[in-house]
């Protein structure tokens, strides 16, 4: 797992590495400038493009300077270089680098706040005017140039951070931003890259290693982590030889209505594909056929709640489709008070626990309660912000032992340990009706196969997205409804777990 770094931790991983690693901040400047170029050539096939490159006069401009340096040396020979000097201030790597500059063909125009703007023709502009540096929202010369270039709505390349962006305070809808759709950041994605708020100011982001000492980073004090494949290859576990469908347990999903019978087909179904030895569904009666013909290896008990034997199961998933009727509240309320094993909390249950907070408080630790944003502010109240939501789902993780998954583009995990995950899979093809019913399959089949909740969580939430990103990627799907996912599970599982490497 990756620590995910404040502007000002990054700051001191940058200081750090620069004292420790025997190399100057200019060398550092240039290493970044040559991973940023790395990557951005893919998004300028043609090297022949017009590129205007804007630079601010901190660091991020003498990244820019650097970039434009490389550009050319590569081959981009029609790269020009525009500075908004709208400070005394520079710093002296950005000074060294004009200098460079000043050595090459590249044409450098300098500008100051109220300079007319210039023409561009260029169709991609990079952005190297201001970067982690923000201190404070844009205004004045900077405001009236980034809207002035917003306005020109060209393909625009971010150096590290988007000017007007900050890494880690909320961010504000109406503030000045330069639109990145792609921005190229150094080391590590910055925190608000991964909540929803940053969709209107960024299109898509990209992580490049500038080589800052990993140990420094690893070692700071951030409680924020970002989930890597490699920390799913090592929860997951193969298949031992003479293990039986009793080694992977029993598993009961209790969803559906009988005009939602498809959420318990679906969670029922993924939570088979996900590994559960067997999957028995609380269904209403009317499905019983449905089921039988989906999924004839699902066993099901019929609508009677005295027919359940608490605890003949090993984990338990109850919610999707389920309905908030006096019957589901019945159901949902047993299960708090006779099931003693692990389980997932998703949909319906959630909504009812909203409506119910005495039933709330009988939640046992180490539940695991899987809410979209919609069910998270049911459960848990309004919220202004993303930022703020994180808070709370700290605090009710960490105060009640839970573990909350806040389902989202990088779906938030956070743990009674005060650690907050990242999950890096998933994709929009997924956003659609019956794609979180999968994912409480899944957990429930992890839990079944005696996977320790936490385990559960970070690997289940993964494996959901990876499916899909699989789908998405390798088959070229557009969308992915929820059958599709499910059919890939035990593929990109089994990557995961390398039993065919
Ligand atoms: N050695 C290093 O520290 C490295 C830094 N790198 C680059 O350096 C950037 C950070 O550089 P800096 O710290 O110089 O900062 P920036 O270049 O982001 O900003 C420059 C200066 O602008 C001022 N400023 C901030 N917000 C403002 C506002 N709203 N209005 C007007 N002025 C404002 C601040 O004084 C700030 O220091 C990173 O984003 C990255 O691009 C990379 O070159 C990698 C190595
Ligand atoms: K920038």
């Amino acid at each position: 797992m990756l620590k995910l770094l404040s502007a000002s931790q990054i700051r001191s991983a940058d200081a750090h590495t620069i004292q420790h690693e025997s190399i100057g901040s200019l060398d550092l400047m240039e290493r970044a400038s040559n991973a940023f170029v790395q990557k951005f050539v893919a998004f300028a096939l043609d090297r022949q493009t017009n590129i205007s490159i804007y630079c601010g006069t901190g660091n991020n401009g003498g990244d820019g300077l650097a970039i434009a340096r490389i550009l050319f040396k590569n081959g981009y020979k029609n790269v020009s270089v525009k500075i908004l000097h709208f400070s005394f201030k520079t710093t002296s790597d950005f000074d060294e680098n004009l200098r460079r500059l000043a050595k090459t063909n590249i044409s450098a125009e300098i500008f100051n706040e109220e300079s007319e703007f210039p023409e561009e023709h260029s169709p991609i502009l990079i952005d190297a005017i201001l970067g982690s540096g923000l201190n404070k929202p844009l205004e004045g010369g900077y405001a009236r140039w980034i809207t002035h270039l917003n306005n020109l709505s060209k393909k625009v390349i971010a150096v590290d951070v988007p000017t007007g962006f900050f890494c880690d305070a909320p961010l504000d809808k109406n503030a000045i931003v330069f639109h990145a759709d792609h921005v190229i950041s150094f080391q590590r994605p910055k925190l608000n890259f991964l909540l929803p708020e940053s969709a209107q100011f960024i299109k898509e982001f990209h992580v490049v290693d500038i080589g800052l000492d990993e140990h420094f980073i690893q070692a700071q004090d951030s409680n924020k982590v970002w989930v890597e494949e490699n920390d799913i290859k090592a929860i997951l576990k193969p298949r031992a030889s003479f293990s039986h469908k009793g080694t992977f347990g029993h598993a009961l999903i209790i969803a559906g209505q009988t005009e939602t019978m498809g959420a318990a087909l679906l969670s029922s179904e993924a939570c088979l594909h996900a590994g559960a030895g067997l999957t028995t569904a609380f269904i209403p009666e009317p499905g019983l056929s449905a089921l039988n013909a989906r999924s004839p290896e699902v066993m099901a008990i019929l609508g009677d709640l005295q027919k359940i034997e608490w605890n003949k199961f090993d984990a338990l998933g109850i919610g999707p489709g389920f309905g908030v009727q006096v019957s589901s509240l019945e159901v949902l309320r047993k299960c708090l008070t006779h099931y003693r094993g692990p389980a997932v909390y998703d949909a319906d249950a959630l909504n009812m626990l909203a409506a119910n907070k005495e039933l709330f408080n009988l939640l046992p630790e180490n539940s695991i309660v899987c809410p979209h944003v919609k069910e998270f502010d049911r459960l848990f109240g309004a919220h202004k912000n993303w930022q703020q939501r994180i808070e709370t789902m700290e605090r009710e993780s960490t105060e009640r032992g839970l573990i909350i998954i806040l389902k989202n583009r990088y779906s938030i995990i956070t743990a009674p340990s005060g650690v907050i995950y990242f999950n890096p899979t998933g994709n929009p093809a997924m956003a659609s009706g019956g794609s979180g019913d999968v994912l409480t399959g899944i957990l429930t089949a992890l839990l079944a196969q005696g996977y320790s909740a936490l385990q559960t969580t970070i690997a289940g939430v993964y494996i959901h997205g990876k499916a899909a990103d699989e789908l998405v990627q390798e088959r070229k799907m557009f969308t992915v409804p929820a059958r599709y996912l499910i059919k890939q599970l035990p593929i990109t599982m089994g990557k995961l777990i390398n039993s065919f490497a």
